[in-house]
């Protein structure tokens, strides 16, 4: 079963492109903060300074605080790219790791099976959480082998922001597969990609760990700042999942 989060509706994932954005983050509920730069691209990487200062403050929150992630930036499926942009943001000692994976119909397993074998060293020391984009229409049966390769998640986000949200790219049917097919695996689960709080109900019916947010969270788009109310919005829209 997955390393699910500690709540019963799935946890939600806030993207922060700041150290101040954590702290907004924290302080709004978010189970994962995650450190992204949304103004460098779908999974935009955080610079080397900036998350250690970012994990020496996750480390010193009390217990029972969120998780962290980061995103390594956006890269083609090449071993080579992909594990040095993942090394560099491991090194940080960031407890989550996300790795995107510009899969095609086109370019599926072929290219998969040398970034895993590349990604290997790093997935045996560090939680590697593999990011898929709808909008990219990857072959999801992929799921089997992010678990064989050592992975501790699978998520779901899209790669262009103006291409429309998640659900616009995948049904719910296959939403709901790949929850599934990541759950058997003991992988967690994540759905993300342009969401907004209209989706937190039907999302969270298909049973992931988390969804994930950046838009949403933001009065002026993606690239601006991260707005409380928002966040406060969300946050109850998941409890309220919960409580159903
Ligand atoms: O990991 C989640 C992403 O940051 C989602 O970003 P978005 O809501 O702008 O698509």
């Amino acid at each position: 079963m997955s390393p699910a989060l500690p709540c019963a509706a799935p946890g939600l994932l806030a993207s922060v492109a700041t150290l101040a954005e954590m702290d907004t983050a924290i302080a709004g509920g978010a189970d994962i903060v995650d450190l992204k730069d949304p103004a460098q691209g779908a999974l935009g990487a955080w610079e080397t300074a900036a998350l250690a200062a970012a994990v020496a403050r996750w480390r010193a929150l009390p217990p029972g605080g969120p998780l962290l992630s980061a995103t390594i930036g956006d890269h083609p499926p090449e071993p080579a790219a992909l594990a040095t942009a993942a090394a560099r943001v491991a090194a940080s000692g960031v407890p989550l790791v996300k790795i995107g994976f510009a899969l095609t119909p086109a370019n599926g397993p072929e290219a998969l099976a040398p970034c895993l074998s590349a990604l290997a060293p790093l997935a045996r020391t560090h939680r590697l959480i593999a990011v898929l984009f709808a909008d990219l229409k990857p072959d999801l049966a992929m799921v089997p082998a992010f678990a064989s390769a050592g992975f501790a998640g699978v998520m779901l986000d899209t790669a262009d922001k103006a291409a429309g949200p998640l659900r616009a790219h995948l049904d719910d049917r296959t939403l709901a597969a790949f929850v599934a097919s990541a759950h058997m695996r003991g992988l967690m689960s994540g759905l993300a990609g342009a969401l907004t709080l209209a989706d937190t109900a039907p999302l969270a019916a298909l049973g992931p760990d988390y969804l994930g947010f950046r838009g949403a969270l933001c009065a002026e788009g993606r690239t601006g700042a991260l707005d409380p109310a928002r966040l406060a919005a969300l946050r109850a829209a998941l409890q309220a999942q919960a409580a159903a």
